[in-house]
């Protein structure tokens, strides 16, 4: 545990040199974790855990697609690859990292097998903070832990493989063995995280999903849209309204912003750039305000989750979201964007 300072306010957080991996291993080298669904958040976790040395299985609904990536992945059916039920069964962590609408349907087969001193791992604080929605409710004798990498499962892996990890946010629930917090630090360490910092489930789940409704996908993707129909309407080729809203933002602005901050991604640009974003970051700050307090309070509320439930549990709507990214990857905008990707290198 570490107090450091974040722009003026002090938090404690916990670092990979202050809980090392091999501190993560001890405390946790009498556990079996079963990571249950291997979607996206599975394989990037799961894998990380494998290949830092500890004791994993994985369960996932068998003839699935995800169960072939699973075995493709050097899970073995039988040894490390089981049914969900078989490797509830068998784990001590049970690591749910189905989709938050699936854990609903599978919770009672969970339930079931967690056995008194066992650990219920999450991801979210989905499930346990909309509880009047999803009903899962964890037995008493058991510990409930959360590790929330902030990103995808995908960065997760590639992150950990080239030797970095993403920051989690980590939080207990329940501690009914004395041990939760310990497993909890041990499982963000283990799943190949950058350094964690403590949150409790509901703060975890409200920022999240405010935080990929908004910024970081939402918000994303809307301005994108609005900035190159602007800019298309205005007479502008595809490619140039592409290049100016999208490809410059990833290929050279983000990147600057994510290594040395704001002010040195502006430093980097003309001063003319930097007079005019800084006289209209105002506007827009002012102009999405409202937007953003809209989101939480729909976030805080129950709304979302009700939503995510409502859809997420419907038949056909992994079909559906297919269709409605199909749209998206066809418009011209994103059609745009794939030409210009094959031309990079050209
Ligand atoms: N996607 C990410 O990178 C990410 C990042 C941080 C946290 N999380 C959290 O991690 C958890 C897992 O997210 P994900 O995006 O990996 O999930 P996902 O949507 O990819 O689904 C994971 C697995 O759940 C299985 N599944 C869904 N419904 C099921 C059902 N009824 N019965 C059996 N299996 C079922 C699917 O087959 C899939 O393999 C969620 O709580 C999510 O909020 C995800
Ligand atoms: C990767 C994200 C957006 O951070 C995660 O929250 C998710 O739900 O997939
Ligand atoms: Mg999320
Ligand atoms: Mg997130």
């Amino acid at each position: 545990m570490a107090t450091i300072n974040f722009g003026g306010v002090d938090e404690t957080v916990i670092t990979r040199e202050e809980f090392p991996l091999a501190q993560a291993r001890e405390a946790l080298k009498n556990e079996v974790i079963a990571v249950i669904g291997y979607g996206v958040q599975g394989p990037g976790q799961a894998l990380n855990l494998r290949d830092n040395g500890f004791n994993v299985i994985v369960g996932q609904r068998k003839d699935s697609a995800s169960w072939e990536k699973a075995k493709s992945d050097g899970w073995v059916e039988g040894q490390t690859l089981f049914s969900i039920e078989e490797a509830a069964e068998r784990g001590t962590i049970i690591a749910n990292l189905l989709s938050d609408a699936g854990q609903i349907a599978v919770w009672p087969t969970l339930k079931a097998r967690l056995t008194p001193g066992k650990t219920l791992y999450f991801s979210h604080g989905f499930g346990i903070t909309f509880k009047d929605h999803t009903s899962i409710v964890p037995p008493a004798d058991v510990d409930v832990i959360l590790v929330a990498p902030k990103g995808s499962g995908t960065s997760l892996r590639r992150l950990f493989l080239a030797g970095g990890g993403l920051n989690s946010s980590f939080a207990v629930y329940q501690d009914a063995t004395g041990k939760a917090y310990e497993k909890a630090i041990a499982m963000g360490i283990g799943v190949g995280s950058g350094y964690l910092f403590e949150t409790d489930f509901q703060k975890e789940v409200y920022s999240d999903l405010t935080g990929e409704r908004g910024v970081l996908m939402g918000a994303l993707a809307g301005i994108i849209e609005a900035q190159y129909q602007v800019l298309r309407q205005r007479g502008h080729s595809p490619s140039e309204a592409f290049n100016e809203t999208v490809e410059e933002l990833t290929q050279s602005l983000v990147p600057l912003v994510g290594e040395n901050g704001m002010d040195w991604m502006f430093s980097n640009c003309s001063v003319t750039a930097q007079r005019g974003a800084l006289d209209w970051k105002g506007k827009f700050r002012e102009a999405t305000m409202p937007v953003l307090n809209e989101l939480y309070d729909s976030v805080a509320s129950g709304k979302e989750a009700e939503r995510t439930i409502q859809r997420g549990s419907t038949p056909g709507y992994r079909q559906e979201l297919e269709e409605e990214l199909a749209e998206l990857r066809e418009s011209e905008l994103w059609q745009t964007g794939a030409t210009v990707r094959k031309l990079r290198s050209k």
